[in-house]
């Protein structure tokens, strides 16, 4: 058997059932099942049950499903999630027969490695209003087939992807209910990046769910910006089921004309499904960004040469752009980034032209670069990220705690800027922060090969090592920086 983990949930699954039949020896109630209620009414916030997980390990080891789906109607859900797998998340069909008889108005999935038309049955006759079906555990066919008998006994389904080949293979199928993982099932790594890189070729009609790593209103919101219908949220709400209400506000925002989140999605991690043998991702070439820019020339320069990302400084520096400079730009190929440094605790103090800007769309989006906590960020502006000075061990530790789908990390410097130093940081700190790494920091076309070489970043970023003189760029080091990173990774 190979190694990973869904290997041996689903070995595990395929033995119990051989030895304990589908329903696994758990007691099915006598009476029919209730008809089937809708499973993805508005707000379409699926709340789930989760005790435990092989990623996060115990999460509420000791949770009623029963109290637990309370909390979760008293907020107003009407979708659940069940996990029913005993093994790895201590579930059962008991917890979901339960659920389902005390809350019969209620739709509940049945969340589990389902892998028979037999299992299907069962669902049903457990009460499951609809069922998961994970298309990396099952040929397309056999998918197909449990596919169609969930719809034939009036149930939905919810076609769970995590790649663009799993969305090749069930396209032919194009069902109604997508849910597309942010969570590598097989490495546990996430990204809230491939749901949105996925959901750009998903182009049939249908529901789509953004599934895990939803916490907080702002993941909500993410999804709901970039194409998103429900999202699937677990241990967040395990936990404490008070953010459902932020979660729900977050789903209600509109997709609109935001392109940042999406654009960088594309342009980063999976190859499209025909060039990926071709190509490792790993060796794709980091994204570019070319910061403190102040003069139109350099910005056309800049963009010409190949760019992905232009930032504008609005804060102290010798590099502060001229917003009326920006909002004369039009239409660039590179997206354009607004830098800011605010005050934490101090409330909403974006400047108003600079948000302005955001919102007229002369800036997809903000980069916060101040002492910003991590909840201080998405209240002022969305789309946006973090950069955070790494200086010792300790800073890695704030990594983590942004919710931003990437986080750009910076030089913490001598002199207390807080950015366009001029300073490096130390390479074990790059080293030990984490993937996919947006790396800023003394970069220039003299050692941009060598970083991208041994940290293989996502995106590198530049400013004073571009410059002639502060606030001006040197044309040809845009150039040769650029090349420099495409001689690398060609
Ligand atoms: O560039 C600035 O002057 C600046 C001032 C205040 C806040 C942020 C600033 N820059 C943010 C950036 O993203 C820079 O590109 C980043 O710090 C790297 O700069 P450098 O080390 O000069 O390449």
């Amino acid at each position: 058997m190979s190694g990973t983990i869904l290997d041996r949930i689903v070995a595990d699954r395929r033995a119990r059932i051989d030895r304990l039949g589908h329903a696994q020896g758990e007691t099915l109630p006598e009476a029919g099942p209730p008809v089937p209620v809708p499973f993805d009414r508005d707000p379409f916030v699926i709340c789930e049950i989760k005790r435990r997980s092989p990623s996060r390990g115990a999460i509420s080891a000791a949770a009623d499903p029963v109290l637990q789906a309370a909390k979760y109607v008293s907020r107003g859900v009407q979708s659940i999630s069940v996990l029913t797998e005993p093994e790895y998340f201590g579930g059962s069909l008991q917890d979901l027969i339960r659920v389902k008889q005390q809350y019969p108005q209620v739709a509940v999935l049945r969340k589990d490695f389902l892998l028979d038309v037999e299992d299907i049955e069962v669902s049903r006759q457990a009460g499951a209003d609809a069922v998961l079906l994970i298309a990396a555990i099952l040929a397309p066919q056999q998918l197909a087939r449990m596919h169609a008998r969930a719809l034939e006994l009036g149930m939905q389904a919810l076609v769970e992807l995590h790649s663009r080949d799993e969305l090749e293979a069930v396209r032919a199928l194009q069902p109604a209910l997508v849910g597309v993982n942010s969570r590598d099932l097989r490495s546990f790594t996430m990204d809230a990046l491939v749901p949105l890189r996925l959901r750009a070729y998903g182009d049939w009609q249908a529901r789509w769910v953004f599934e895990s790593g939803v916490f907080e209103e702002e993941h909500a919101a993410l999804a709901a910006e970039y194409g998103f219908d429900g999202v699937l949220v677990g241990e967040a709400v395990m936990h404490r089921p008070q953010r459902i209400t932020g979660i729900q506000q977050g789903l209600q925002r509109q997709p609109g004309d935001q392109v940042f989140w999406s654009r960088i999605a594309a342009d980063t991690g999976e190859m499209p499904a025909a060039a990926a043998p071709e190509r490792e991702a790993s060796s794709r070439r980091p994204l570019i960004k070319i910061c403190g820019l102040t003069w139109q020339e350099d910005v056309r320069l800049a963009d010409q040469a190949g760019a992905d990302l232009l930032g504008f400084v609005f804060a102290d520096s010798p590099r502060r752009a001229d917003p009326a400079m920006v909002a004369r730009l039009g239409a660039t190929r590179a997206l354009k980034v607004g830098v800011v440094v605010t005050s934490p605790g101090q409330g909403k103090t974006v400047p108003d032209q600079v948000l302005q800007l955001l919102q007229d769309g002369h800036l997809d989006a903000l980069q916060f670069s101040g002492d910003e906590a991590p909840d201080e960020c998405y209240p002022q502006a969305f789309p946006y990220y973090k950069a955070v000075r790494l200086g010792s061990e300790d800073d890695l530790e704030l990594i983590r705690r942004y919710r931003c789908p990437r986080v750009l990390i910076d030089a913490r410097a001598p002199g207390g800027e807080y950015g366009g130093s001029g300073h490096r940081i130390p390479a074990e700190l790059v080293a030990a922060a984490g993937r996919p790494l947006w790396l800023a920091g003394g970069l220039n076309p003299e050692n941009v090969a060598a970083a991208v070489r041994e940290f293989r970043p996502e995106l590198v970023d530049v400013s004073s090592g571009l410059e002639s003189h502060p606030g001006k760029k040197d044309p040809r080091k845009i150039r040769d920086f650029i090349q420099e990173v495409i001689n690398e990774t060609a």
